[in-house]
């Protein structure tokens, strides 16, 4: 298959008389990382089930290589969606389950699970349902990473993994990714672990999408600035300000916006000092009630 290429155009989702997602465009394209970041309830899961094709849009198009992703059964092979389950019901031993659903992605690689189900220490003898919370998680990763599929999306699927388990998650997402580009989506609202891993973001909020950015260009648009109130209001001045702090006559400012070389270099000569904003700062007040970006 070609590098995959998503695109969502003018794309909403009702259910019922929930308007759920509001017109989202976007295009995703080549084999790379991509979070989804958005708050609680912000549509994170719904927007992934319209791209696993578990809902049709009920206004737009959504389209992988330029065919629509719900006339086309062979496009919904190409992706893997897991997400947190309670598996309630689900009676196999780990192993069972696992070797079955394996079984059905074209990609999957057992050598590769069985170094998963090691890393992670599942008891790949008890019943689905027996296992913690923990190794559930580990589970459907593990048939996540092995399934190598064209466009792999992880909806929170650290719900439940310990710092430990989150830490071989990273590692092997990013590892098993270099060795096998593809397309992995990640949703979070825990951004400080993850942010090394993107390499693009989507941002959504209450249903709607603030932006879609390289993570790269993101970090280099927010900016915090430091220096007397005065020096700092005269240059802060028709920026958008995220977050502002005053102490004495010492201010500091949050500010997201591109700006010139030159422009820098004049407010650092003048005495004030820059210093970056970590990708989760930047995604608290960009997605702050009444932020506007
Ligand atoms: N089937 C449904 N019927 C009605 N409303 C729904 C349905 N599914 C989701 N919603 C609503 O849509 C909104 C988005 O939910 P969603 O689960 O996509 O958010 P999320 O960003 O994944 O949130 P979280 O980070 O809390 O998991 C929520 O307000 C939720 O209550």
């Amino acid at each position: 298959m070609s590098e995959p290429h998503i695109k969502a155009e003018n794309l909403s989702l009702h259910i019922g008389k929930n308007r759920i997602l509001n017109d989202i465009s976007f295009d995703l394209s080549g084999n790379k990382i991509i979070g989804l970041l958005g708050r609680n309830s912000a549509g994170k899961t719904t927007l992934l089930s319209v791209l696993a094709a578990y809902h049709s849009p009920t206004i737009g198009t959504l389209k992988m290589n330029n065919r629509d992703i719900f006339e086309d059964a062979s496009i919904v092979e190409q992706i893997s969606f897991i997400k947190e389950e309670s598996f309630e019901y689900e009676y196999d031993k780990a192993k069972k389950w696992l070797d079955d659903r394996g079984s059905f992605r074209a990609n999957y690689d057992a050598d590769y699970a069985a170094h998963l189900v090691k890393r992670f220490k599942i008891p790949m003898n008890k019943k689905v349902y027996n296992l913690s919370r923990g190794m559930k998680s580990a589970l459907t990763v593990t048939l996540g990473l092995a399934s190598r599929c064209p466009i792999t999306i992880f909806d929170e699927a650290y719900l439940g993994m310990d710092a430990p388990a989150r830490e071989i998650f990273y590692e092997e997402v990013l590892k098993d990714y270099m060795e096998h580009p593809r397309m992995i989506i990640l949703s979070t609202h825990l951004i400080s672990e993850m942010d090394s891993l993107f390499e693009e973001v989507l941002i959504i909020k209450e249903g709607s999408l603030l932006m879609q950015k390289n993570t790269e260009e993101l970090l280099t648009e927010g900016v915090s600035v430091t220096g007397t109130t005065e020096k700092v209001d005269a240059w802060a001045a028709g920026k958008t300000i995220l977050k502002e702090q005053t102490l004495g006559n010492t201010k500091s400012v949050m500010v997201f916006g591109s700006r010139t070389n030159a422009e820098r270099q004049a407010a650092i000569e003048s005495g004030l000092e820059f210093g970056p904003i970590a990708l989760q700062d930047l995604f608290i007040h960009l997605t702050e009630e009444g932020a506007d970006s």
